[in-house]
């Protein structure tokens, strides 16, 4: 189709994907996350102006978003480029870096992290959800937004010549709204014309998934190289797991590392335990899935570098991995989820 046809396109260059090993296919390392600032329920205990302090933990794991500072990965790049080192030490080969458009996408600091680590990063190409879409971006027809985003993985972002690999994460609410359906179809077209990975941040709503699903596949987009995340916090009942896994994309699991009691942009919502996702794995697995698992941590705020007392980005290769080998996962069906899945999504057909 292109060039890149066979290839997987990093930052620092298109490689062979046999190169990429194990990858955790949506993580950010710099990115801010202002845009979803949530104010603590008022009478709530408050964090002072310097929340990294012991005791403030407990808080800031259940309070992620409450707190300005918290929001801002973008400053913590000397801690990422140590964690980056870590997560090769403990086996990591890959990352896919979905921050697109609207939460500070940085390609140049990208290119910095992984030419000093030696870990493969792919960035991402289009725009994150409505509420980031500029005035601009809003008034954008499908064409132009296509042209935007196929611009960004062949001749690179933000005037850096650095380009992405992946289309997305292509941010969606709950509504949808019309301007991310046209990125949504701005998505389909490029994808189209690129044959290259897609990956969705759906709506905080179990009919979410489906109804991009809908707006790709009418679009003419591949389902097939389809990554929906965010999984974890989108569709809880099994029954319904299974109806939306029919569909053909990549299932992603990918908020590993986060245990709250409460989600805050959705009360209803419990989020699960990592053990009640690993849960969910094994059933996806049972059902004849394997093929089509990924997993990931999806930093995306301070508090979650080990630096801060958090997981990190080698938690599911340090922990996760063990309690799936226990829950019944072969070592064969834990390489197809840490590495055939994300090497066959990633390479452009
Ligand atoms: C930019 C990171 C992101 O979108 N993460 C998902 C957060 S949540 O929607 O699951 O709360």
């Amino acid at each position: 189709m292109t060039e890149l046809s066979g290839k997987v396109q990093t930052v620092l260059g298109p490689i062979d994907p046999d190169q990429l090993g194990r990858t955790m296919t949506h993580e950010h390392l710099t990115m801010t996350f202002e845009c979803c600032y949530f104010s603590p329920s008022p009478g709530g205990d408050k964090v002072p102006e310097n929340p990294f302090q012991m005791n403030h933990m407990f808080w800031l794991r259940q309070n992620p978003y409450g707190n300005h500072e918290n929001l801002l990965l973008q400053q913590e790049n000397s801690a990422v480029r140590e964690e980056l080192l870590a997560y090769k030490e403990a086996g990591g080969g890959a990352i896919v870096e979905n921050t697109t458009s609207g939460i500070d996408r940085d390609m140049s600091t990208l290119r910095q992290m992984s030419h000093d680590t030696g870990v493969h990063v792919i960035g991402g190409a289009g725009f994150y959800v409505d509420s980031t879409h500029t005035e601009a971006t809003k008034g954008m027809s499908v064409e132009e937004l296509s042209d935007i985003i196929v611009g960004e993985v062949l001749r690179g972002a933000d005037g850096t010549g650095i380009r992405c690999g992946v289309i997305g994460e292509i941010g969606t609410s709950w509504p949808i709204t019309d301007s991310e359906k046209r990125v949504l179809r701005a998505t389909a077209h490029a994808q189209a014309q690129l044959g290259c990975p897609v990956i969705i941040h759906p709506g905080r709503n179990p009919a979410a998934p489906a109804q991009v699903v809908r707006v790709l596949q009418e679009a003419g987009g591949d389902i097939g190289k389809t990554v929906m995340s965010h999984l974890d916090r989108t569709i809880f009942d099994p029954g319904e797991l299974l109806e939306f896994a029919k569909q053909g994309c990549y299932l992603e699991y990918d908020l590993f590392g986060m245990e709250l009691l409460n989600y805050p942009y959705d009360l209803n919502v419990d989020m699960p335990s990592d053990s009640q996702r690993v849960q969910a794995l094994v059933l996806l697995v049972k059902e004849g899935y394997e093929d089509h698992i990924v997993v990931a941590h999806d930093i995306h705020t301070k508090n979650r570098l080990t630096k801060y007392g958090g997981h990190g980005y080698s938690h599911i290769l340090k922990n996760i991995v063990p309690k799936m080998l226990t829950r019944g996962f072969t070592q064969s069906q834990v390489d197809k989820v840490l590495i055939d899945n994300p090497k066959r999504w990633l390479t452009f057909k």
